[in-house]
């Protein structure tokens, strides 16, 4: 069964049926950085969070690419770091995690926080859910938590009152994302994320990409485009921030190899 959370279309939205145009060929040029979220951009969307498959090529791609950029390429993900160094290896590579929660500039440069953590109780509220609902999985992480419903799709309805019942008491934000529901602290998303990069060394004064297929990185499309930048939506076409759009994880390993097989542009 698909969830609309999956494939909101544009029809679901009332939107204007009017598709975005593929991206142009990535240019590598002293302004260009690179943002680029992960499940369902950069691995194709799996029933389990560990069962996704990372094509062999994968990691060394995003490092090439990252040399190329100068470093002007991070990772943005709703996963921890953790979960990301475990599915892609130690990568030199500036990463943010948890939405926007956990921001490592550079490999050697430490782990920042750029949220405080979720207050007592939360994640064992939305376990006490998840028990009594079927066993859902829940997936705590340094600062968010995430409840999957894609096993338990008669939970759904039940699951968004509960965590917005959480939301309110608490001041958290609530995202739901590809078939889950997760609850941040304020103010902690990846359009706050790609901010805090652009404001690194080698970051400030380019024009940003971001990559992304899911509604949570609507925020970042929104981020890039202050910058004078451009979100890519990756995927069926849908109500986005984005001003171009991939099919698919293919086209968007085949749309970032190609730019390595480019010569450098002044
Ligand atoms: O921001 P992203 O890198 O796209 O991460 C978003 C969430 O991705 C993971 O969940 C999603 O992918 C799973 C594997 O394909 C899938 O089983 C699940 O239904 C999706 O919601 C991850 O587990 C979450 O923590 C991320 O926030």
């Amino acid at each position: 069964m698909t969830d609309p959370s999956d494939t909101t279309s544009l029809a679901e939205h009332g939107a204007e049926k009017r598709d975005l145009p593929q991206p142009p060929p990535l240019r590598i040029t002293p302004r260009t950085a690179l943002f680029l979220d992960f499940d369902g951009t950069l691995v194709d969307i799996a029933d389990h969070p560990d069962a996704v498959v990372v094509a062999r090529s994968l990691p060394a791609l995003i490092e090439a690419l990252a040399r190329r950029l100068d470093g002007r390429l991070a990772l943005v993900s709703g996963r921890s770091l953790g979960a990301l160094e475990a599915l892609l290896g130690s990568l030199d590579v500036a990463m943010a995690g948890s939405h926007g929660g956990e921001f490592r500039p550079a490999a050697d440069g430490g782990i920042h926080a750029l949220a405080d953590p979720l207050p007592d109780g939360i994640v064992d509220a939305l376990s006490g859910f998840a028990q009594a609902n079927g066993g859902l999985l829940v997936e705590p992480k340094p600062f968010s938590v995430a409840v999957h419903y894609r096993h338990h799709p008669h939970a759904r309805d039940d699951l968004l009152a509960c965590a917005e019942g959480l939301a309110t008491a608490h001041g958290l934000k609530m995202k739901h994302g590809k078939q889950v529901v997760e609850l941040v602290m304020p103010g902690s998303d990846k359009g706050s994320a790609v901010a805090s990069f652009m404001e690194l060394d080698g970051f400030i004064g380019t024009q940003p990409l971001f990559v992304g297929d899911d509604v949570t990185d609507e925020d970042a499309f929104r981020a890039v485009a202050r910058f004078g930048g451009n979100g890519i939506l990756v995927g069926p076409m849908r109500a986005t921030a984005a001003t171009w759009r991939l099919a698919d994880v293919a086209a968007v390993h085949e749309w970032l190899a190609a730019a390595l097989e480019e010569k450098a542009h002044p």
